[in-house]
Order: structure tokens, then sequence, then C-alpha cells
């Protein structure tokens, strides 16, 4: 079916033009054209109606309507209309204009809401002329344009009609009877014709499997490419020297950091290119895992890079591999603060193979950097940056191996969308003896109170974060407002603790001082802007108050909830917030109940949308026409196994998979060689 939409009898071409105009050039285009919504208009006798129900009444206009008006611009229509010899009357509100769809005389349909005592109804919807009584559920498609609602119709209808014998069954025939699925046939008539509302839903559960299922196996088929295209890169891991390395470790792994490790370790000495996701909530020790998965590459002999969102976390890192890998391991650190000779000497030091680990933010993405072997890149919350410069930094290595690390939780049903390509290890256990962090949400006005307990806390040898966030959206604003809280706090606890203040507009070295001496305990406050709020970590922090709390997302304030509780000491955090609207309170409320960062995801998923979580678009989270990734979650899952198996039991070869596999071939991220 790929002819184009002029060959539908009735179509001509100035309507194809408008058609084309909303990109329909195709039959098969306005085929999967879907309706928005459906308005149902299902008629009962009078007496069936219940009171205070919608309800859908056929009449004929009595009298010509009358129009009063109320308070400056109101206004109300009365309709008199017969329904099986009773006169029912209809009101209007405001649409003073629809005054001229009733005639007398003229038969109407009508929508709203009954009120069976006075045989009134209040009136949503009209629509001249009986409804079809076969067809109750009518489909709305949103008309863009110049496009009318009824011409879409009549075309669909026409062209559906021409053209259903062509609609052909791609899915084999065993899937339509395990799930129970119409045909594909059957699923388009439903979905643009629907005899009920039965008959529609299972024809859009068919749909939306289809275009999930044809999805996963697009992304399972990317992740066997990877696999089966980039042979020749496996390292030889001498694992006793890793196990040597991680016994020197001031604690044990747990059996998640140690399973997730073997992962990585089996596919680094695998013939392709690895690319892996590592998830794991906060704190769950990723970054320990980091260590030892790149300490195996360096012994190999190859050189590697670790990719960090802010130069906080970079000098952190740089400063716990210090400390942690052997002294001639050569370590060294590229952030945009490094420049003149410091940088030359990094860069040449890269060139030669002389720099075995680089540890940096974006400009290690740079086109002046260059590596002798590059074979291994951790990119350290991954999100944060663009698939784009990802992609920069694997390409400057040949077949670098790569390990996407986040701690931020993303839901499974995000996570299997967008990184549907990848293999996805996960730390699902925290570290021993580690202690519920407990959540408290206060009001603004308990400041002092909050001020006391962390000075308690202080007293008793720990630390604490007090986040200041945006108050507009002005980064200006945001540091006055730490500066604030830094001036206050530092005058109330003067000699007694000492408070410091970390923004993002701080000079590198002095940012530097400052988290030094966090992590020395030579500070014992840090008032901060959110710069803290991925990676940074002090295990001996155990409070961290966040003023205005209901200006964040679910998923950022478990990350910044996760700088505390790294330790064996029990933490708090504290959420200073007066949220006006329910969705601020309900946000506090779940906090306060769930340290669980996953559950915490899914959640924020479902308050604000996936888009809203990542961005959609930097995310490259696609874009559906029928599923939702959080409401079809179960359909996603389904999809995905079923795209495994077929894509690594090698099905799509098998004649009952042929169609199909046109289909998984026609997108395939715009290489069309990649299935021959
Ligand atoms: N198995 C373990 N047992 C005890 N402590 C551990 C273990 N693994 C890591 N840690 C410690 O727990 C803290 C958090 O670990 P790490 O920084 O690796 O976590 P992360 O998952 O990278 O955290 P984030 O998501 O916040 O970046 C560190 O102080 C680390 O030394």
């Amino acid at each position: 079916m790929t002819d184009s939409i002029g060959e539908i009898a009735g179509i001509g071409p100035k309507m194809a033009e408008k058609l084309q105009a909303i990109g329909i050039y195709r039959i098969q285009d306005l085929l999967n054209y879907f309706p928005i919504r459906y308005d149902q208009y299902e008629q009962k006798p009078l007496h069936e109606l219940t009171h205070q129900d919608k309800v859908t009444i056929v009449g004929k206009v009595i009298h010509p309507p009358q129009v009063s008006y109320f308070h400056k611009k109101r206004s109300r229509l009365v309709v008199s209309l017969q329904v099986d010899n009773v006169a029912v009357k209809g009101i209007i509100f405001n649409r003073a204009f629809a005054k001229d769809h009733f005639q007398p005389g003229e038969i109407v349909t009508v929508n709203g809401k009954w009120d069976q005592h006075r045989l009134q109804i209040t009136i949503d919807q009209y629509r001249k002329g009986a409804i079809d009584k076969n067809a109750p559920i009518t489909a709305i498609y949103s008309s863009r344009g110049e496009i009318k609602q009824a011409q879409i119709k009549k075309w669909m209808k026409l062209a559906f009609e021409a053209y259903k014998q062509d609609i052909e069954e791609i899915l084999p025939l065993s899937y339509l009877q395990n799930y129970k699925l119409p045909t594909r046939a059957e699923a388009f008539q439903e979905i643009h014709f629907p005899s009920s509302f039965y008959h529609l839903k299972h024809a859009k559960r068919r749909l939306i499997y289809e275009e999930l299922l044809i999805f996963q196996l697009q992304m399972q088929q990317l992740r066997k490419n990877t696999k089966e295209q980039t042979k020749g890169n496996a390292k030889e891991i001498d694992k006793q020297e890793v196990d040597q390395l991680i016994e020197s470790f001031p604690f044990e792994l747990t059996t998640a950091q140690n399973n997730v490790l073997n992962e990585i370790f089996k596919d680094l000495s695998q013939p392709y290119r690895m690319n892996r996701l590592l998830q794991g909530d906060v704190g769950s020790g990723k970054t320990a895992v980091a260590i030892a998965s790149l300490y195996g590459v360096v012994k190999a002999g190859e050189q590697t890079a670790f990719m960090v969102p802010t130069e906080i976390l970079a000098e952190q890192h740089e400063a716990s591999m210090k400390e942690i890998l052997p002294e001639d391991i050569t370590i060294m650190r590229l952030t945009s603060s490094v420049k003149g000779k410091k940088r030359k000497e990094i860069l040449a030091a890269l060139a030669s193979g002389e720099c075995d680990v680089i540890i940096g933010t974006h400009a290690l993405i740079q086109d002046e950097v260059h590596f002798k072997n590059l074979g291994y890149v951790i990119i350290d919350e991954q999100h944060r940056f663009g698939v784009k410069q990802r992609n920069i930094l694997q390409e400057k290595g040949i077949l670098a191996d790569t390990l996407y690390m986040t701690a931020t939780p993303i839901p499974r049903t995000l996570s299997i969308t967008m990184y549907g390509d990848m293999d996805v290890s996960k730390i699902d256990e925290m570290p021993k003896g580690r202690q519920p962090i407990e959540t408290y949400w206060v009001k603004p006005n308990m400041m002092n109170r909050i001020f006391a307990f962390v000075y308690e806390q202080v007293k008793q040898g720990s630390q604490a974060y007090v986040i200041c966030p945006l108050i507009e959206e002005s980064d200006k604003l945001d540091i006055q407002n730490a500066l604030d809280v830094y001036q206050q706090l530092s005058l109330i606890l003067e000699g007694r603790a000492k408070v410091g203040l970390m923004h993002g507009r701080l000079p590198s070295d002095e940012k530097e001082t400052v988290m030094r001496d966090f992590a020395n305990n030579d500070i014992q406050i840090l008032v901060s802007t959110t710069v803290v709020e991925v990676g940074v970590n002090v295990p001996n922090a155990t409070v961290m108050v966040i003023q205005d709390a209901d200006r964040f997302g679910l998923s950022q304030l478990h990350q910044l909830r996760g700088r505390v509780g790294r330790g064996t000491k029990k933490s708090f955090c504290i959420l200073m917030a007066d949220p006006k609207g329910e969705t601020g309170k309900e946000r506090m409320q779940i906090m306060s109940e769930t340290t669980d960062g996953f559950e915490l995801a899914e959640k924020d998923l479902q308050l604000r949308g996936a888009g809203d979580i990542f961005g959609v678009k930097q995310s490259g989270l696609p874009e559906f026409k029928l599923a939702d990734i959080v409401h079809d979650y179960r359909a996603l899952e389904t999809a995905r196994n079923d795209a495994y198996e077929i894509i690594f039991g090698n099905k799509l070869v098998e004649p009952e998979y042929e169609k199909l596999k046109k289909y998984v071939n026609q997108n395939l991220l715009h290489d069309d060689t990649l299935l021959n």
C-alpha cells in the first residue's frame, strides 16, 4: 500500500494538497492518522435515562430558541425539543450563536447532563440530524490546517473501503492467538469506525503492541549489530590483579557490585564493543565498580577516559582514584579551567599514551584531544550529556568499550525505551550498614529549629548541606539566595562551626578548595546551590536541608538527598517547603514516605510525564503514535521480551516473520543496510 492519496476516487488535486499539508501523502499515511478521541452517542428512551448522567437525546425542535443574557457577557439559550411525544427543554450556556442550529422542525442530536425531574438537558454538544444507532461511537480527528472533521471522516471512509483488502497482517499468527489480538485489518477498521468500546479497546491494544514491537525489534537489532560489527576488540583482563586492588578497598563489595563487575569484565574480554548502562540508586557504589573495571583495562595496556558532568565531580573522582589506584598508574584531569602549559602537557600525555586514566568534563570531547589507544570510556550521569557528545568521545577511541552510569533512577519503562539498544546492569543492593535516611517535610517558618538541629549534629561530629535552589529563573538570584543563607548561618554559628559556600560561578580553584575543606571536615556546614546534586561523596555528612524543596522534581530531590546516608551514621533530610498546589504537596508527602529511588522515579514519571524528566528532545525518547510508555508499560515489556527472542533467536529470517522484517527494516535509524 504505497499509493498516493490522489488515487482515492473522490480526492482531487486540491484536497490532496490539503492532506499533504498535514503530512499525509500516501493512503497508508491517511489510515495511520489515528483519532485523538472518541465521542459517544448512545441513544436510550427517555424513561431509561439516569438523573445527572451524561446522555444523548435525539429530538425535533418545536419553537425558535430563546436567548436571554445575564451578568455582563453571560447568555442562556433555551431550546424546546420533542422527544418521543414528550417536551424536553435544552439549555446552552454562553453560546448564543448556537441559536441558528436549532430551526423549528429540524431533527437534532444533543449531548449533555440530564435532569430527570425537570425533563431538562444542559447541552454540551449538539449536531444536526439523528445519529446512526449502529455506530454510537464517533472518532474525532485532530483537524489541523484547513481540513474539517467531516472531510477527514469522509476520506477515511473512502480510503478504508477501497484499500481494506490490502491491509496485510504483519504479525505471525501465533502472536494473534497468544495475545488474543484482532487482525491488522480489523484493528484499523475499529480504530477509525468503532462498533463498540469493547472492540475499540482491543483494536488499540493490537496497534499499540505492534508499534512497540517494531520499535523494540529495531532496538534489539541495533544491539545485535553492535555486537557483530565490532569484532576484534577483546581485552585481556587480569582478574587476579583486579581482585588484589579490590582487596585493598576499605570495604567488601556487595554481591550486586560483584555481579555487575563480572558482567562488565565479560563484555570487555569479548570481541565486541561493550555498550552497557549501569544503573544504581544514589550511593549504591557505582563509582567503586567503575574504578575497579578501569583498573583492569589499564592493566591490559589501554587508556581509559572517565567523563563526568561537573568540575566538582571530576576533582572528587581524581582525588579518590589517586588514593585507591597504585602509584604507577598515571591519572590526569582535564576540564575547561585547565589552561596553558598544564593543558598542553595533558594533551601530549594523552597522545603519547603516558596518561593512563583521564577524568574530565565535556572538555574531553574537544577536537584537540587525541588518545594513543583509548580502549574504555566511562560516562557518569550519562543523561546529562547529549547523545552526540557521548558519541564523539566514543569515536575518539577505535571501538572503545563504553559504560554509561546513572544514579538517576530510570524507571524500567523509560530505560527500555531510551536505552533499548544497550545492555543494562543494575546495582540493586545497598552496602552493608547503611541506615535509611529519615525525611521530614517542614514549613519554612521552622528555619530556626532546623538550624538548631543542624548544629546539634555538627556538635556530634557530623556535617551538613543546606541547599538553596533557584528562586527565579536566574542563576544570579540563586547565588544571592545561597549567599544570604551563608552569611546568616556564619553569623549565628560564629566561633562554633565553620560554614562554607559553594555555587557554580565560583572560580575553579575556589570550588576545589571548598570541596576539599568540606571533605576534610574543615567546613562543617556547606551552603550550596544545586551544583552538589550529583555524585558528591562526603560520607560524614548526615543532614541535608533543602530549601524551597517543592521546586524540585522527585528524582532531583532524591539525588540531593543521596548526598547523605553514604556512611554508617544515621542521616536526615529536611525538606523546607510550603507548596501551594496539590502536586507540590503530594511530592513532599511521597518524599517523606519513600527512600527507594526507583519507586520515586516511577511516581515522578506519573506526576510529570516522561518528557519533563529528561526533556524529550535531548533524551532521544521516541514519540509514539498510539503508545504511551507510562500507561502501556506492560505492553512495552512484553514487546521488549518478544523482540529479544525474535532478534537473538534469529527468527526474522523465517517466512512467517517476513512482513514484520520489512517494517523493522524501514526506519532502522535511517540505515536500511542493517538488516540485509
Ligand atoms: N560495598 C561497599 N561497602 C561499603 N561502602 C561502600 C561500598 N561500595 C561503595 N561504598 C562507599 O559508599 C559511598 C558511595 O559509593 P559510590 O560513590 O561508589 O556510589 P555511587 O553509586 O557512585 O553514588 P552516586 O550515585 O551518589 O554517585 C562511598 O563513600 C564509597 O566509598
